[in-house]
C-alpha cells in the first residue's frame, strides 16, 4: 500500500492536497527548501481547519447513525482522537501563517521585480548596467582597493581607518558565508548563475552579500569620510540601487536583500564597537608599518 504523502516537516498531507513537488514554481526544488511547497501543504484543504471541519462532517464516521456502535442500543462511539502531529498541522500558529504569507509575498514580488533576470526579460537591455553595478559591490574590488589604499597611505589616521575597513570587509565575508551555509536558501529559479568570482556558499541567496557590503561600506564611509552632501546622497543611493539590482537581476528575493541591509548595518555597529587602534591592537599596526 503506498505510504501517504508528507509535508516538509514529515507530517502526512491530506488527500486533497495538490501535488507540488518539482514544479518550477518552487524555485527548481532542492533538499529542505522552505518555499511555496510548504506554503501549499499548510494551506492545502487537508491542512486548513475549515476544510478539515467540512471533511470531518462529510466523513462516514461523523454522519449521524453511521458510527460503528459501541453496543446495541448504546450511544454512538466517538471517533478516535487525531494524532498529536496532525492536530498541530490543523492549528497553524499565527506566527507560522504570518511567515508563510510573508514568504509568498516575497516570492511573488521578487519574481515580478526580476525584470533583468535574462537577456530576453522585459528590461533585458539594462542587464549589462546592472552587472556593472554588481561588480561595484563585489568583495574582490573592495578588498583589493582597501589593501592598495593601505599600502599607499602615509598618515596614521588614514591607516587606522583603512585597517578597520579591511577588518569590516573580512568580518562581512565571514558572517555572510556562515549564514548562507546555515540557511541554505537557493537562489531564485529565474537567476542565471553567471556571477563573477564566487565562493561555494554563493550558490545560496540568504542573505545578499552585496546588500550587506553596501550597507556596511556606505555606513562606514558616511562616518569616516568628510563628504559634501551631494556625495553623501550618492553613497546612500548607490547602496539602495545595488540592493534593488540584486532582485532585478534575479539573483535574490526581496527578503535576502532586506535582511542583507539589516545585517550590514549591524555589522558596522560591531566594527565601531571593536574599533582597532594602535592602543588596543598595537601588534597589527606595528606589523603593517614594518611592511
Ligand atoms: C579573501 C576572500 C575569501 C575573498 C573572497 C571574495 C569573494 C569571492 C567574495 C564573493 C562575493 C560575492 C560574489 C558575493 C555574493 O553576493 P550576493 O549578493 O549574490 O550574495
Amino acid at each position: 500500500m503506498p505510504s501517504p504523502r508528507r509535508n516538509a516537516e514529515g507530517r502526512p498531507l491530506a488527500a486533497c492536497a495538490p501535488s507540488s513537488s518539482g514544479s518550477p514554481a518552487h524555485g527548481g526544488g532542492g533538499g529542505g527548501r522552505f518555499e511555496f511547497q510548504s506554503l501549499l501543504s499548510s494551506r492545502a484543504p487537508g491542512a486548513d481547519p475549515t476544510c478539515a471541519r467540512l471533511r470531518a462532517s462529510e466523513s462516514p464516521v461523523h454522519r449521524r447513525g453511521s458510527f460503528p456502535l459501541a453496543g446495541a442500543g448504546s450511544s454512538p462511539a466517538l471517533p478516535p482522537p487525531l494524532p498529536e502531529e496532525d492536530r498541530m498541522d490543523l492549528n497553524p500558529s499565527f506566527l507560522g501563517i504570518a511567515l508563510r504569507s510573508l514568504l509568498a509575498i516575497d516570492l511573488w514580488l521578487s519574481k515580478k521585480l526580476g525584470v533583468c533576470a535574462g537577456e530576453s526579460s522585459s528590461w533585458g537591455s539594462v542587464r549589462p548596467l546592472m552587472k556593472l553595478l554588481e561588480i561595484s559591490g563585489h568583495g574582490i574590488p573592495w578588498l583589493l582597493g582597501t589593501l592598495y589604499c593601505l599600502s599607499r597611505s602615509d598618515s596614521c589616521a588614514g591607516r587606522e581607518v583603512l585597517m578597520n575597513l579591511l577588518f569590516s570587509l573580512l568580518l562581512d565575508l565571514l558572517l555572510v558565508a556562515l549564514i548562507k551555509g546555515l540557511v541554505r536558501r537557493r537562489r531564485p529559479a529565474h537567476n542565471q548563475m553567471d556571477m563573477f568570482f564566487t565562493l561555494s556558499v554563493d550558490k545560496y541567496s540568504f542573505p545578499s552579500g552585496h546588500a550587506t557590503r553596501a550597507a556596511l561600506v556606505s555606513r562606514f564611509i558616511l562616518n569616516h569620510l568628510v563628504l559634501a552632501i551631494p556625495l553623501r546622497v550618492l553613497v546612500v543611493l548607490w547602496a539602495f540601487i545595488l540592493g534593488l539590482s540584486r532582485v532585478m537581476l534575479g539573483r535574490h528575493n526581496v527578503t535576502d536583500v532586506a535582511f542583507g541591509f539589516f545585517l550590514g548595518y549591524m555589522q558596522y555597529s560591531i566594527v565601531d564597537y571593536c574599533w582597532l587602534s594602535p592602543h588596543n591592537a598595537p601588534v597589527l599596526f606595528v606589523l603593517w608599518n614594518q611592511q
